[in-house]
């Protein structure tokens, strides 16, 4: 694999549109609440009214089975994970981890990713579609826990993402006893001159690059698998892609690299491919991007105060397990958290200016379900990976800073709800001829029609969870 150097292409940066998310996440599958809220369809237990009204929102196993036949869907796959010539450590972890059957993403990568001579990915699938699992079977298949040292390099825009994602890794990994994990992130101090024997490190692209450069704890010419998480948003935010830059460039030239996004905007993708030396490339084509597990609505609302009232009204017609609400500004953010608070709601309010490890205890504690509603700003869009979470608002519509339609950011709200083949609810508050506006674009961009919704009609609210 010849590795043409990232620094060929620095001049095209700007060619990378910025990217609006400054925070991505990803969290372990939640627990079903104390309520029990959640209900599988073979669990053996009655029902009360509530449950019966929003179950078919929550979902259930036999969705996933169903789903995972359909070669349609993006969780279909016709090999099983034995065909995908796993090691069998490996396979221990990953039914151990409960999965059945790989995805569509997980069963096309793989094979590219474990063939010999290595080979370079740049690969897309839906949100929750298990591309961190495609990855992290990537990595744990190349690395050789006897020797210890870095071997495999994996960056992660932030750092709960960079957390989440080493927790898949050493819960698949967890059959070799040997293999270790380091985490470059802010705050693990190590001593000078160290030189460190995990053989995996995860991490954020700054201290990674201290780690390599600077700080010499990771000798980067041993590294065999280079992978970029969320890539698109590490090539579109400007720090992001000097550091991953500058950090390829100290890579062997026939490291494997390996590129995984739900989302590519047009120019990330062309800079994408020129980075990346020989690269194999599995793209979604447009109106595959959006899952059909997700369903999509619009609100029609003349003001902030009716679209509150709006999402009141939705709370009162349907159960909803767990919901996040996605607003444009701290302010609005605060402001709606404030007042669902007053209407008796568990609400957690998540925004940029909290400092990393208060905005983590913040999704814990709605992962495990101590809070129903997390009201956000684009700082938690992409990567939070909460089973319970069944509906989506956006309060607000995603736009860039111009004002324009943020698609992008779009899909990766919505892909909040519907993880790995469970139904979720889109909604979509419009609250002028702008926002209209805004919404009709996401709605050609994506050649999807989104239904308004009259949430004055409680009967109708509830027949669009049926
Ligand atoms: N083959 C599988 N069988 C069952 N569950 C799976 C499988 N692969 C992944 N999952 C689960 O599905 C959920 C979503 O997977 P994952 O986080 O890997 O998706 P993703 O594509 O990386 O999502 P995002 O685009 O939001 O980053 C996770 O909770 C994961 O444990």
């Amino acid at each position: 694999m010849a590795t043409d150097s990232w620094a060929l292409a620095v001049d095209e940066q700007e060619a990378a549109a910025e990217s609006l998310s400054t925070l991505q996440l990803k969290e372990e599958k939640a627990k079903p609440d104390a309520n029990g809220a959640v209900l599988k369809a073979d669990d053996n237990v009655e029902r009360t009214e509530d449950e019966e009204k929003g179950g078919n929102l929550v979902d259930t196993t036999n969705q996933v089975e169903v789903l995972q036949r359909d070669p349609n869907s993006p969780l279909y796959s016709v090999k099983s994970f034995e065909e995908l010539h796993l090691k069998p450590q490996l396979l221990q972890g990953v039914y151990a981890m409960g999965f059945n059957r790989p995805s569509k993403i997980q069963e096309n990568a793989l094979p590219m990713m474990l063939a010999e001579p290595p080979q370079n990915l740049i690969a897309q699938s839906q949100s929750g579609t298990g591309k961190t699992a495609a990855f992290v079977l990537a990595m744990l298949s190349r690395v050789e826990p006897g020797n210890k040292y870095p071997q495999c390099l994996c960056l992660s825009p932030t750092y709960e993402l960079a957390l989440q994602t080493g927790k898949v890794i050493e819960q698949m990994g967890k059959f070799y006893p040997e293999l270790k994990l380091a985490y470059a992130v802010r705050g693990n101090k190590l001593e000078r001159g160290q030189k460190i024997s995990e053989q995996i490190v995860i991490g954020t692209p700054g201290t990674v690059l201290d780690w390599c450069s600077k700080l010499k704890f990771i000798d980067p010419k041993k590294i065999k698998v280079f992978v970029l998480d969320e890539a698109d948003v590490m090539i579109a935010t400007q720090g992001h892609q000097d550091q991953s830059i500058r950090i390829q460039r100290m890579l062997p030239r026939d490291c494997q690299m390996l590129l995984f996004s739900a989302t590519f905007e047009d120019s990330v993708w062309k800079f994408a491919q020129k980075v990346v030396p020989d690269p194999n490339i599995i793209k979604l084509k447009r109106e595959e991007e959006t899952l059909d597990t997700i369903k999509q609505y619009y609100v029609l609302c003349n003001s902030r105060d009716e679209k509150f009232r709006a999402l009141c009204n939705i709370y009162g017609a349907i159960t909803i397990a767990q919901a996040m609400v996605f607003c444009h500004t701290r302010k609005t953010a605060g402001w709606l958290a404030a007042e669902l608070s007053k209407e008796g709601h568990q609400v957690a309010l998540l925004s940029g200016e909290m400092m990393v490890e208060q905005r983590a205890a913040v999704i814990e504690r709605f992962r495990e379900g101590k809070e129903k509603v997390l009201v956000t700003t684009n700082v938690c869009a992409r990567g939070i990976d909460v089973e319970q979470v069944s509906v989506v608002i956006n309060f607000d519509l995603p736009v860039d800073k111009d004002g324009n339609p943020d698609n992008e950011t779009y899909l990766h709200r919505i892909g909040r709800t519907g993880r790995f083949g469970k139904r979720g609810l889109a909604i979509n508050m419009v609250d002028s001829k702008h926002s209209m506006n805004i919404l009709n674009r996401i709605q050609e961009h994506f050649s999807k029609k989104i239904n308004r919704l009259d949430t004055d009609d409680l009967d109708e609210i509830e027949k669009i969870t049926n």
